[in-house]
């Protein structure tokens, strides 16, 4: 029996996880939406336990020097050991080409993995796009609003580290998500930046008027493979919200506006448990027949191991091109990156991920956010698999939001790389 037939699993992913779910006794969510606050799309937040096991004296990135964690700081003379013991860097730290460089992540032609004559890694592709969906699927998700000017600055640094598509906030009804009440305001403040697209999230017609007149050039927009996840994040049942979307779609076609598509509960369900790969299928094909330009698979509550992806992905890719699909996994069982491995051997190129791996909350036992950016952008590194996106602005941005946050980095390697050069910097 998988974990997903095991009710007490289940039973506790209601309590401790959610997908923006509000209260809906008819779908037997029971706990409650983000106006009660301590539930929203990806994960939820346990009020109760609020600063206690976080004090703020013991978070770990206060004990960090500030000009490490506030990023491109140039400390001369710093040597990085690498897996090889003998192989050492000298340079420039936290310049982020040395974080490039260093053989902490990157490939060494020596002991690393050879790209075209390894057959594990033969499969994996040469470049990956990556999504950084933080500033949308991670925010809209904390407990206290965050400011619209550290929103765009978030965004800000994230497109100067590289990223190629930032989705940056949502235009969904502000009743529902008030964290994300200020989206025109964020598109205002991020409409002039260069170098990336930055896509937000539009539930229906309103939503997307809204975010064509605030400027958006690209849309999304999310259905659910789960009958009970669609009626308790968006109030329709899915052939309802596939009515809505295509609505949307033409007016996108219209506006000459590319929309991605979002599938939910792609392998797994708070409510309903395991959902069957050949309904993620047919939710997928009909956003595909519909005309969204890429779909991407959100395991929502982190459930999936690789033993249910493949499956999944397998049917999936079935009825649509792999390259039009992406994959977006949340952390919370600490499967995202095998899941992530995977879906690349399968011939996935599009991740999506969460600075910092934002999306989370520190105080709810078993919740999760999206797999941090900077720990997909550090395997895919060590795979020899280029993203373009430079580690060290990446990490800073990382270290920017969760110190806004007052909580510690929720990506293991930013946390391990600033512990390293706080470690070789006390050394100087
Ligand atoms: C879909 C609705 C709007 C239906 O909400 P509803 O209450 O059923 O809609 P309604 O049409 O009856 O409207 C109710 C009120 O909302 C307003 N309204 C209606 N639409 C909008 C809009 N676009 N923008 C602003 N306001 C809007 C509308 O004008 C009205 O205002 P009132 O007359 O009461 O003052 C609502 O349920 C909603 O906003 N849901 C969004 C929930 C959400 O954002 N969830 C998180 C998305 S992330 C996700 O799903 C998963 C993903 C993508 O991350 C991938 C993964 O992890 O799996």
């Amino acid at each position: 029996m998988s974990s997903l037939e095991e009710p007490l699993a289940f039973d506790r992913i209601q309590r401790f996880s959610s997908g923006a779910c509000r209260p809906r006794d008819d779908v037997g969510m029971g706990h409650r939406w983000i106006q009660g606050r301590d539930c929203s799309t990806s994960n939820c937040c346990n009020d109760d336990d609020d600063d206690k096991s976080f004090g703020k004296e013991s978070l770990p990135w206060k004990r960090h020097s500030r000009k490490v964690s506030e990023g491109e700081i140039l400390l001369r003379s710093i040597s990085f050991s690498g897996r090889n013991s003998s192989s050492t860097v000298s340079g420039t730290l936290w310049e982020s080409k040395s974080f490039q460089e260093h053989k902490f992540h990157t490939f060494s032609s020596e002991n690393g993995i050879s790209h075209s004559s390894n057959k594990l890694v033969r499969g994996v592709p040469k470049f990956v796009k990556i999504v950084e969906v933080g500033p949308r699927d991670g925010l809209q998700n904390e407990k206290n609003i965050v400011p619209t000017s550290v929103k765009v600055e978030l965004i800000q640094r994230l497109v100067s580290a590289g990223l190629p598509v930032v989705e940056a906030t949502s235009f969904v009804s502000p009743k529902w998500v008030p964290q994300l009440a200020d989206a025109k305001a964020v598109m205002d403040g991020v409409n002039a930046l260069d170098g990336a697209r930055l896509p937000v999230l539009t539930p229906n017609l309103k939503g997307f008027e809204a975010a064509v007149s605030a400027g958006a050039k690209e849309v999304a927009i999310f259905a659910s493979a789960s009958e009970s996840f669609s009626l308790s994040n968006i109030n329709c049942t899915i052939e309802e919200s596939l009515l809505r979307y295509r609505a949307v779609v033409t007016a996108a076609k219209e506006h000459s506006i590319p929309v991605r598509g979002y599938v939910s509960c792609v392998v797994g369900c708070p409510v309903e448990g395991a959902v069957p790969p050949s309904k993620v299928a047919h939710v997928v094909k009909e956003l595909y027949d519909m005309g969204c330009s890429e779909i991407s698979l959100g395991d929502t509550i982190g459930i999936g191991t690789p033993g249910t992806v493949v499956p999944m992905l397998e049917a999936v890719m079935a009825v649509v091109p792999a390259e039009k699909l992406a994959v977006h996994f949340h952390d919370t069982y600490g499967q995202a990156l095998a899941n992530i491995l995977v879906s690349l051997q399968m011939g996935i190129n599009i991740v999506d991920s969460s600075v910092a791996g934002l999306g989370g909350c520190p105080y709810a036992k078993g919740a999760s956010g999206n797999v941090a950016t900077e720990d997909v952008v550090y395997m895919l590194n060590g795979l020899g698999v280029q993203t373009n996106v430079d580690l060290g602005k990446l990490i800073a941005a990382g270290d920017f939001i969760s110190k806004h946050l007052g909580r510690p980095n929720g990506s293991k390697a930013a946390v391990a790389l600033n512990r390293r050069v706080t470690a070789d910097a006390s050394k100087i």
